[in-house]
């Protein structure tokens, strides 16, 4: 299965142009929406989810036509979300809310929605904490329960948006296994502003700003376009000067090493380094003019 957008706009009321005429060819797998705050991530994701309504344009999802509403109710039947803002009810334990989503869903029959439950808590390793009220789960917890109820219906298609915001370095890391974990025979779209995410998960990826897709494909098609440009630079003395982005400084004692993107005025001193994803989206960025956040290295 895969995902086909067309010249897809969204304009808010009040004027907000949050997607300008995007195009893109989403495979299965696991793949990567990259992109600042306010880029159109979480809007784009909404209407694939049916959530929202596009201005203009049109999305296909497998032999799903999104723009007609018997589409919307096969995507639905195929999808798993899970928003930014997902709401729980504290009070409940993990393995209560899980049944109540399930009943929510349709799955009536008791003795297979009490399977798959059991099955969903083992798979997000919530088994041992299931009969726990959510109040006293951590974030990372909190999103593994999350996913869990995304994956009930055991969907083709499954969203998530933003979901290692605000978690620790080891939940980080545990969740995105897990999502790795997910991408076999399904599309899991991941949206994020954190390039580390999708290095680590994703073979494909798009990158969003300002409701524009700047770049589409795989992450060594993004690394090809930005070979030649990432160096090097070890000194004791001045900062490398050009027309440079410095992504990371390191302190070794007597010199510094400097990784840097872009034009140096003296490449003699410096070594030519294979791009990384981050020194591929810094380069990206750089081309077309938008300053990176510091947050999403
Ligand atoms: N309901 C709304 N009404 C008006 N403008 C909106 C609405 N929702 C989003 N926007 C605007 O649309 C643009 C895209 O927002 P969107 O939330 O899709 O971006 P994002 O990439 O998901 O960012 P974030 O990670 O901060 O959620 C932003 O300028 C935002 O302020």
């Amino acid at each position: 299965m895969h995902i086909t957008i067309n010249q897809l706009n969204k304009v808010y009321r009040g004027g907000v142009h949050a997607l300008t005429d995007v195009n893109m060819v989403i495979p299965n797998g696991m793949f990567g929406l990259l992109g600042p705050n306010g880029a159109g991530k979480t809007t784009l994701m909404r209407i694939l989810a049916g959530i929202l309504r596009p201005s203009g344009g049109g999305i296909q999802v497998g032999a799903y036509n999104g723009n007609s509403d018997r589409g919307r109710i096969a995507i639905k039947r195929i999808l798993g979300y899970l928003p930014q803002d997902l709401g729980m009810y504290p009070d409940l334990s993990a393995y209560e809310f899980l049944d109540y989503i399930g009943i929510l869903k349709g799955m009536d029959e008791r003795k297979k929605r009490v399977a798959r439950v059991n099955e969903l808590l083992e798979l997000v390793s919530l088994s041992d904490v299931a009969s726990r009220k959510i109040k006293t789960f951590s974030g990372g917890m909190k999103r593994r329960v999350g996913i869990a109820q995304a994956l009930l219906n055991d969907p083709k298609l499954l969203i998530v948006d933003e979901p290692t915001a605000g978690l620790d370095p080891e939940e980080r890391i545990r969740f995105r296994n897990l999502l790795s974990d997910l991408g076999g025979d399904r599309i899991v779209l991941l949206s994020t502003h954190i390039v580390e995410d999708i290095a680590q998960t994703c073979r494909n990826l798009a990158i969003m700003n300002k409701g524009h897709i700047t770049f589409q494909g795989s992450l060594s098609e993004l690394a090809y376009e930005a070979r030649g440009k990432v160096w090097m630079v070890t000194t004791s003395g001045p900062k490398p000067e050009g027309d440079i982005t410095v992504v990371s400084t390191m302190n070794m004692g007597t010199t510094v090493q400097y990784r840097v993107v872009g034009e140096l005025a003296n490449p003699q001193k410096a070594i030519s380094v294979e791009p990384s994803l981050e020194d591929s989206y810094v380069w990206l960025m750089r081309e077309k003019r938008i300053s990176v956040p510091a947050e999403a290295h």
